[in-house]
Formats: C-alpha cells, structure tokens, sequence
C-alpha cells in the first residue's frame, strides 16, 4: 500500500499537469503550438517593468506609464485568447508567430519614442525579435519581419529626429540606424544559411532513413516473391520455439514444396518458373491469417510458422485452403496459363526437440507427400497415406490451361 510520503509527489505532479491543462490547453499539437508562441509573451513582462522605471526615472510621462502597460497587456491577452481557444488553428501560421513578431516590433517603436534620452537601448530588443524571426519563420515570413523592422524602426527614427531634435540627434540617429539595418541584414543571411543547413540535414536524415530501410528489407526479404527470406525464418524459427520451450504454446510448422516445378522451367522458361514463385507467393500470403508468418525457405520451397499455437491438424487446414486457392486460380506466364499444385509436411514441436529437428522432421513429411502422390499435405507421424492414381495429372504442364 502507498505511504502518504509517496503519494505527494504524485499529487503534486497531477496538480501541476491539470495547471498545465488549464494554461495550455488539452495535450495535443496545438498545446505545443500554443506552448511555443506562448513563451514569447512571456517577454512582455520586464518590458512593462521597464516602461514602470521609465515612468519612475523620468524617461516617460508618468500618466503615460498605465496606459501603455494596459495596452500591453491587451496585446498579449489578445494573443493568448486567440492561441488558447484555438481560434488561430484557422490560419497556416497557427502559432500567429508572424502577427506576433510585427507586434513585438511596433511595441519596440514605441518604447524607442517613450524611453526619451534612453530610447537606443529599445534597439537591442527589435534585433532580438527580429533575429527570433529569422529562425522561428521560414522564407517571405522572415523577409516580412525584417522589412518590417527597418522600415518602422527607421521611420520613427526620422520621425523623433524630426520632432525633438535634442533628445533624438540626427548624427547619433544615423550611426545606429545604419549598424540595426546591417545587424537585421546580416541576422537574415546567417538566418537563412543555418536553415538552409537544417533543410540538408533533414534531406540527408531521410535519405539514410530510406537506404536503411531498404537495407534491412533487402537483408529480411526474398528479391523475388518479397516473401520473408530463409535468414529471418530461421530467426523467427528460433524465437518461436524458444517462446514454445519457456510457455509450453504449441508450434506447428509446414514446409511446402511446388510440385513439378522443373518442368515449368523446362518447358516454360525461367520467366515462367519466377512468375509461379511469384504468384504461388502471392496467394499463400493472401490466403493464410497474418499472424502465420510464411517466407520462401529455398527455391521452390516455403516454409510456414504458426505463431498462434495452430495444432498440425489446424495448420494443415490453412495449408489446404492455399491448394484451393492455387487450384481455382490457374497463374498466368508468358506461354499462358498454368494451374500448379504443391506438397507440404507438417510437423509439431515437442519440449526440447531443437529447430533443425523439427525442421527435418517437417522434411520426412513433406517427403511421404511426394511419395505419396504429390498435392497433399502430411503430418509428421502419421500414417503413410495410399498414393495417388495418376501423380501427373497434378502436374503444372498437364494441368495448365
Ligand atoms: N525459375 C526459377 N527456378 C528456380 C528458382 N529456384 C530454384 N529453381 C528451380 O526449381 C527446380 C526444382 O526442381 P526439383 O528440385 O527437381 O523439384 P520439382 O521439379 O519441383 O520436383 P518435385 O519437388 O519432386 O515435385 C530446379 O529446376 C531449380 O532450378 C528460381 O528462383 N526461379
């Protein structure tokens, strides 16, 4: 039973995430969108603090002080109302980050004009919002942020030199006009070299991606049929069975042999003999449940695990109805149509029968069906079965259309 020392975290941790809920909203992309653009609010409050000192200090009017904290505040309630309630999930910038951005930097004009004798350090923050920009928005949002910021920062520049001369000089104007516009130019280029960079990075991140993907399905995979290849049966073999020895599920497996497939060779031609691997592949993935896993074991031969603890009579079941199957759908090759047929042997582990045991005791029974007339299934143990009347008439050749 838990103490009520361990459960205090606890309670702790659930109030903090329902204050999160409560803040942010419901867990979901848009309480990351409105996490993320929500910080940069934040950086309204020592902005405020700072408007109060300028108040203080004599830098600003003092009846100025409470309505533009206000109108502040205003601002960013009026952005968090519109991130928190989901209303900006209408607009492709879902985060409002470019409407925040200009805000940010018309709020930094502003400070310019009240700050009086102080006004170049508002300079400082318009390149910081401009350099946040830069990063947090891609292509003509970061071109827009910029212009933006030259254009109005450089207006009420000209503006207050033009109004108050001795507070805002002309020369002093210049000198920091011109280093904002190059530092805001040179945000931008570098801005745009490291997403340039981040874009390759991403491109290469995906290109390795695929080429591992494709690595790993060429080591697993059969190139011809896309069946599983004998490697990742014998894995996949060798992980059932040891799950069988330490749970006691029954695993059955078949092996399954197309009869006669020399002679599609032979008479047909190698194309032929790929496209009935192919389609023989084809129809007994489609036909068997997934959770059997079949791959092709070696030529024309496949083999099939139960992962499901299927007994042999059951798996010899589902290897029938891939007969049916191959037997109601002749496969088309280049020479036309052939109807083709298989053998198989079905084999049961026993506690601490080893893979290649079962596997050759899987092997004996497919070899009792070739004796025994071909098409049909055996189980390992069973009795001998009479062999079939004529073995060729399930021959590929003779009974293809
Ligand atoms: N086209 C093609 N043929 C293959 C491939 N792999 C193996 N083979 C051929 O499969 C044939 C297997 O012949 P056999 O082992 O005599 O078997 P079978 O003719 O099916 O006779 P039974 O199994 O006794 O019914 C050989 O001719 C191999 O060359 C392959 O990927 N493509």
């Amino acid at each position: 039973m838990p103490t009520p020392r361990s459960t205090e975290p606890r309670r702790k941790r659930r109030l903090k995430d329902k204050l999160a809920d409560w803040v942010l909203g419901p867990e979901g992309p848009q309480r990351f969108s409105t996490k993320v653009s929500s910080t940069g609010l934040v950086t309204y409050v020592p902005c405020m603090l700072l408007v109060v000192y300028c108040g203080w200090a004599g830098l600003t009017p003092p009846q100025l002080v409470v309505p533009i904290v206000l109108a502040m505040l205003l601002t960013v309630a009026g952005f968090y109302a519109a991130l928190r309630s989901g209303w900006s999930r209408r607009f492709a910038d879902a985060g409002l980050i470019l409407p925040q951005m200009l805000a940010s930097i018309t709020w930094d004009a502003i400070g310019y004009v009240l700050m009086g004798a102080a006004h170049a350090g508002m300079l400082m923050p318009a390149a910081l919002t401009v350099t946040y920009g830069v990063f947090a928005l891609h292509g003509r949002g970061a071109y827009v942020v910029q212009a933006y910021a030259i254009v109005v920062i450089g207006g009420t520049m000209a503006a207050m030199c033009a109004i108050d001369p001795a507070v805002f000089p002309v020369r002093e104007a210049v000198m920091v006009y011109t280093s904002f516009v190059v530092t805001v130019l040179m945000l931008g280029w570098t801005g745009r070299q490291i997403a340039q960079l981040r874009q390759r990075e991403r491109e290469t991140r995906a290109q390795l991606g695929a080429t591992l993907e494709q690595i790993q399905q060429r080591a697993t995979h059969d190139g011809l049929t896309g069946l599983h290849n004998r490697r990742h049966m014998q894995a996949a073999l060798a992980h059932h069975l040891a799950r069988a020895e330490r749970d006691g599920v029954p695993l059955a497996l078949a092996l399954l042999d197309i009869d006669h497939f020399k002679q599609v060779n032979d008479r047909h031609g190698h194309a032929a003999g790929d496209a009935v691997l192919a389609a023989f592949a084809r129809i007994a993935e489609a036909t068997l449940p997934p959770t059997e896993i079949i791959g092709r074991w070696g030529g024309e031969e496949f083999l099939v695990l139960s992962t499901r603890g299927l007994s042999c009579d059951q798996l010899q079941a589902q290897v029938d109805r891939i007969r049916d199957r191959l037997l109601q759908a002749p496969i088309d090759v280049p020479t036309g149509k052939l109807r083709i047929d298989f053998s198989a042997g079905v084999a049961l582990h026993r506690r601490g029968t080893a893979a290649a045991a079962l596997i050759d005791s899987a092997d004996q029974a497919l070899y009792a069906a070739k004796q025994g007339g071909r098409g049909r299934s055996v189980i390992a143990g069973a009795p001998a079965l009479p062999p079939a009347g004529n073995p060729d008439l399930r021959s590929p050749v003779h009974a293809g259309a």
